[in-house]
């Protein structure tokens, strides 16, 4: 987990040439650097994202520089990918779907890595790294370098802070088992604050589907009592929807498939 965070680290401190070689604002590149100039949304921010399953598709298109990326990055890509797994399997068992739903879906399902880097904070007053959102996937797993994210408390309706466990990760549910739990579980709206005391790297592992393949409410979920409450998409869909919503605030996805 260090070497991820070391690996992320020394990709931030390349010169600026160096990290712009990935800068793009086709959000379907296999790799992406942008900064908060750029994009309205993440208020101080830089980031890379990536996709990491299968990594033998993928890690051709990573930094090959700092010369660690693609080997911590990549053992790291592959371990977080099976703990999601096994949650997810887990929280299927839970719905009452049992563990094995939907297995080959999940198993070719897609990995994005989301590597940000925030700057310490100029000044006291909470300062904003990325907005509010909840994240498309089922689930995401975040690894951090220090004190930042918080999350809505929905029983309050109020931000709280995420405490910083020594190598602990943090795991959230993402917009599709929302959607397929049909409203059982809820997403996690969450953003990250400055830290006042150092830069800060975060790591977000994000499971989904693959590209094109469709989640809708799990058809056992669904009965008089319950109607399916959202309409089925992909992460495509999703892709499509921050395209198109770019420059407005109508960038929430799960709205857009409430029915
Ligand atoms: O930096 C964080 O704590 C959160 C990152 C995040 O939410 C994301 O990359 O989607
Ligand atoms: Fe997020």
């Amino acid at each position: 987990m260090d070497c991820a965070v070391e690996a992320a680290s020394d990709f931030f401190k390349l010169s600026s040439e160096a990290k712009e070689e990935f800068a793009s604002e086709d959000l379907r590149q296999p790799v992406r650097y942008d900064t908060s100039s750029k994009d309205s949304i993440s208020m101080s921010r830089a980031f890379l994202k990536h996709y990491a399953h299968p990594l033998s598709d993928w890690i051709q298109y990573w930094p090959e520089k700092p010369t660690i990326y693609r080997e911590y990055m990549g053992k790291y890509a592959v371990e977080v990918r099976s703990v999601a797994l096994q949650l997810i399997e887990a929280i299927l068992e839970g719905l009452g779907l049992g563990k094995e739903y939907l297995n080959e879906q999940f198993q070719e399902g897609s990995q994005l890595l989301s590597v940000n880097c925030y700057p310490k904070a100029p000044q006291d007053p909470v300062t904003i790294g990325l907005a509010p959102h909840s994240d498309y996937g089922f689930l995401t797993i975040l690894l951090t370098s220090c004190q930042g994210l918080e999350v809505v408390d929905r029983s309050s309706n109020s931000w709280k802070t995420v405490q910083q466990l020594p190598h602990a990760l943090h795991v959230h549910v993402g917009d599709h088992m929302e959607v397929l739990s049909n409203g059982q579980i809820k997403t996690a709206m969450h953003r990250a604050v400055l830290n006042p005391e150092e830069s800060r790297i975060s790591i977000a592992s994000i499971q989904g589907f693959e590209l094109h393949e469709k989640v809708a409410c799990a058809k056992e979920l669904v009965d008089k009592q319950n109607p399916a409450k959202y309409k089925e998409s992909s992460f495509s869909d999703f892709l499509d929807h921050l395209t198109a919503n770019m420059d407005n605030k109508h960038r929430n996805f799960l709205e857009s498939l409430r029915m």
